[in-house]
């Protein structure tokens, strides 16, 4: 059993918490707010971000990040990707033993299209890590807190320290696969969320399942494309991390960024959206920062862009519909054999 502190104590960062607690280890749950650790450690509840969730006793809340790492060999960093820097530089100032670093935020930056694990390899000394694991795919925490089975995937460049961490969460109501690529692990979990974004926005305007499933599926080939463009393996996009989490984000009715969308759709601004939703909205930034990225790699990605123009230039998601269904014809198929045999040679 392994001494574990999680930073961030929003819905996943608490959910995983759950996990970890369940499979015996010894949890510490960090908060940037002395109010908030206090409220935990007194009612075990975290009622602004899991409602109607009793947190185990056994899992302690703490303020001060330099007792909540306290000989812990592992770290687990579960927070808006806007703030994993500044964690990460608090961090390193308190830090003085190496540690396993895992991380479960979705997102990139859009400033410098890094990815998660790039940034915390930039904020952290190489010396107070072994590795770092992301730990990523359909999961819920309003699910996951209440023990629904779910699958996710552990993926590192170290496989060891992928089936370490596969190890710390794998229980028989969450079941974590191991993988090594972590580029197409970590965008398939930060694009998804642009695609979830459009798919409330389609719900929002009142229109069917066929958009919808339109959507996931265009919306899957565009993260393909840019993903394999930036040296993802495509088969990752068809995996838990890739299909799996854009069919539950774009799904679900506890997605933070289906339901931002559903609420542009219904006329909101986006300043309004993010004020009325007290959760991260991931695609948000991401879509900002794939719009940029898609464009200076040269890649199509007419969804993303039709997103980024609803979000970012006030446009009509109507509009961008009826652009989106009237663009040139072309083959399905092609670009992906196209797609693939491009990475085969190059792999
Ligand atoms: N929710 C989910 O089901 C899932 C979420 N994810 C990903 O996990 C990441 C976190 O999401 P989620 O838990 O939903 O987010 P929430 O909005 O629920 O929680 C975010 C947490 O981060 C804290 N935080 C914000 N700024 C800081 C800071 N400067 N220092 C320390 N803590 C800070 C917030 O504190 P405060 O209370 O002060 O705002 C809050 O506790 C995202 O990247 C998301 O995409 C991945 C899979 C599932
Ligand atoms: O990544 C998630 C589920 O796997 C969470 O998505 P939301 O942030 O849209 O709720």
């Amino acid at each position: 059993m392994e001494k574990i502190a999680v930073l961030g104590a929003g819905s996943w960062g608490t959910a995983l918490a759950m996990v970890l607690n369940d499979n015996g280890h010894d949890v510490r749950l960090w908060t940037h707010i002395e109010a908030h650790a206090n409220e935990i450690n007194q009612t075990h509840r975290n009622p602004m971000y899991l409602k109607d969730v009793v947190i185990p006793e056994e899992i302690k809340a703490y303020f001060k990040l330099e007792e909540a790492i306290e000989d812990v060999s592992a770290i687990l960093l579960v927070l808006p990707t806007e703030v994993i820097r500044l964690v990460c530089q608090q961090l390193r100032e308190v830090l003085k033993h190496k540690v396993t670093i895992i991380h479960g935020t979705k997102g990139i930056e859009p400033e410098t299209f890094k990815r998660v694990s790039e940034m915390i390899e930039e904020e952290l000394p190489r010396e107070l890590y072994d590795e770092i694991v992301i730990l990523s795919g359909p999961s819920h925490a309003e699910e996951v807190s209440i023990g629904h089975p779910t699958t996710v995937t552990a993926a590192s460049k170290s496989e060891k320290a992928a089936i370490h961490a596969q190890n710390l969460f794998m229980n028989e109501r969450f079941r974590v696969y191991s993988g090594t690529d972590v580029i197409g692990v970590e965008l398939g979990g930060a694009l998804k969320n642009i695609i979830a974004l459009g798919a409330g926005i389609s719900d929002g305007l009142g229109y069917g399942d066929n958009a919808k499933a339109a959507l996931v599926t265009r919306g899957l080939a565009e993260i393909a494309r840019l993903g394999t463009a930036m040296g993802a393996d495509p088969l990752t996009f068809i995996g838990l991390t890739g299909v799996g989490d854009l069919i539950v984000t774009s799904t679900s009715k506890h997605s933070r960024n289906w339901n931002a969308g559903n609420l542009l759709a219904q006329g909101y601004s986006l300043d309004e959206v993010l004020a009325k939703m007290n959760m991260v909205v991931e695609g948000v930034r991401t879509a900002k920062a794939a719009y940029h990225l898609g464009k200076e790699k040269n890649i199509e990605m007419p969804i993303t862009a039709g997103i980024y123009k609803v979000l970012f230039e006030n446009a009509n998601a109507r509009e961008i519909v009826d652009e989106l269904m009237t663009r040139t014809k072309r083959n399905e198929i092609d670009e992906i054999h196209n797609m693939l045999k491009q990475y085969y040679q190059q792999n």
